[in-house]
């Protein structure tokens, strides 16, 4: 391709992993001013090799040349040494302290060689967020501020620690769209300034809209690299996952029956006082998937943990088939027939220091045919375990691998393959396809589908409207803790949709 010298070229590295090969022999070279998109299913190898150019991990083979010299990176601060940073998809931020604190953590300028000399820090801050167009309140703590903020101060480290080579590991999965263009502008900025990125996204949208290069990696092994602008998200799809993906899910029309979920009025204090459940009310009928799309902090969390058992709410009512469930505890609640997909897998979907086979009876292990006789019965867990890992395609070495060490969409899958197969009245998904290849998304939005066909209620919760537009049978919009908006597909659009998100305008009546 550019024959140009590469800012960092990978030659052929191959990372083993027991019962499995992460990366075969790959090799990658970043030029300087560019942005190279990383893409590949779950579990490809991505993760594996970012984390060894950040010095997480050693190669078993292969080399790393910056510049043109070869360089051994055995641990992150070597790779910081060297010019390198790494944005992580959850950040690793001291939530306590301030913005300035956070970006300044290990790297403190001294006065006379005792007080940490703020001024000079802030200064330098001050200079790189207007070089970068990074708005950031240096004074706030991390607690206080947007996701988006947070994001931002997680790149002023890097670039404070002299980054000239950033990785950003899916960065926009947990952004709402507005922040996802202001990232797109920032990373812009970034590489007419003279930085590189090397940016890992499942979204292929976002890879024709940013990058200027493309590599494709499938099962540990580079299929291709291209430029960006000689391809198309079907031809990257194709090429990633081996085979034709579907955008559009093909769906029947929804037959609704008697209403499964009914909440009335929620409302919720939080800890400062501020109502972040306001009167919230919805209805959720069986063989029909409500969709609630929203801003993210506009109820969101607060309406999922409630339902969820997770959260106890300050009044209304939550009716389960009939039945009175508002604040009863989560084992209650799944008794009652419902399945819930975290939007947080790492807290509540998986214990990541069990096994998978452990992972897959979390909520059912005290039940048959688990338990027997007061004794785990090990051989129907082993049965349980083999089968939802083949039917729902999760790729693991084995059923006694530990949940930690599955990429983060063989992650999810496990999540999704547990809560489907105890057969809910309602299946609650939280932004069930965050994180996912476009291959697993088509696999989980057909699942979803075919919970309803079964006659489930189901109430999916995404920041994605494509999703929304393209899944749910109805969709409920919310804003400031209520529903605003209560439409059908057809008869909306994205424009409409994100009008009733921002508090604009208010339209309903299904
Ligand atoms: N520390 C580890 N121990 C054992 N296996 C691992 C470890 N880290 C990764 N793997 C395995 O290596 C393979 C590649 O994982 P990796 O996380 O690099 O994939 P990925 O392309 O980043 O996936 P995703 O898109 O789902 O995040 C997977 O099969 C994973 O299970």
């Amino acid at each position: 391709m550019d024959s140009a010298n590469p800012v960092v070229e990978l030659k052929g590295i191959t990372k083993r992993f027991p019962g499995i090969i992460a990366n075969d022999s790959i090799s990658l070279k970043l030029h300087k001013g560019e942005i190279h998109a990383l893409l590949g299913e779950n579990g490809a190898g991505k993760s594996t090799l970012m984390n060894i150019l950040f010095g997480l991990y050693q190669p078993d083979e292969g080399s790393i040349e910056l510049n043109g010299e070869q360089v051994i990176i055995d641990n992150p601060n070597k790779a910081i040494e060297l010019g390198i940073g790494m944005v992580h998809q959850h950040f690793k931020l001291v939530q306590p302290f301030t913005v300035t604190e956070n970006i300044i953590l290990g790297m403190e300028p001294k006065k006379y060689g005792l007080h940490v000399d703020y001024k000079t820090a802030t200064a330098k801050i001050k200079d790189l967020s207007d070089q970068y167009g990074l708005k950031v309140n240096p004074n706030a703590k991390i607690s206080e501020i947007s996701v988006g903020m947070q994001q931002r101060v997680e790149i002023l480290k890097t670039l404070y620690r002299g980054a000239d080579i950033l990785i950003f590991d899916e960065p926009t999965a947990v952004l709402t769209p507005q922040e996802i263009t202001e990232l797109m502008t920032i990373m812009r900025r970034l590489v007419e300034e003279g930085k590189s990125i090397i940016l890992i996204t499942h979204k292929l949208k976002e890879i024709m809209r940013i990058s200027d290069t493309v590599t494709i990696i499938r099962r540990g092994k580079v299929i291709d690299t291209l430029k960006t602008t000689d391809t198309n998200p079907n031809a990257l799809a194709e090429k990633m996952v081996g085979r034709n993906v579907s955008f559009k899910i093909d769906k029947k029309p929804a037959n609704p029956g008697e209403a499964i979920l009914k909440v009335r009025d929620l409302k919720l204090k939080n800890k400062e006082g501020i109502s972040v459940l306001n009167g919230l009310s919805l209805e959720v009928r069986s063989g029909e998937i409500l969709g609630v799309a929203g801003v993210d902090g506009n109820g969101q969390s607060e309406l999922i943990e409630a339902l969820t058992g997770l959260r106890k709410v300050d009044s209304g009512s939550v009716m389960l088939k009939g039945l009175e469930i508002m604040n009863q505890n989560p084992r209650q609640m799944s008794e009652h027939g419902l399945s819930h997909i975290p939007e947080d897998r790492h807290k509540h979907g998986l214990v990541l220091d069990f096994s998978i086979s452990e992972n897959m009876i979390l909520e059912t292990y005290y039940k048959a045919p688990f338990t027997k006789g007061g004794f785990l019965n090990q051989q129907a867990i082993t049965e349980q375990a083999e089968r939802l890992v083949k039917q729902f395609d999760v790729r693991t070495p084995s059923i006694d691998t530990k949940a930690r060490s599955l990429s983060g969409g063989n992650q999810q899958k496990a999540i999704i393959a547990r809560e489907i197969d105890k057969n809910p009245e309602l299946l609650i998904a939280a932004q069930p396809t965050r994180g996912l290849d476009v291959g697993a998304i088509e696999f989980v939005q057909e699942q979803i589908v075919s919970q309803r066909d079964q006659g489930k209620a189901v109430l999916l919760i995404s920041f994605e409207l494509d999703e929304i537009m393209n899944v749910a049978d109805r969709i409920v919009v919310l804003y400031e803790g209520r529903v605003v908006g209560d439409v059908l597909p057809e008869e909306t659009n994205d424009q409409e949709l994100g009008l009733m998100m921002s508090g604009s305008t208010v339209a309903g009546g299904h």
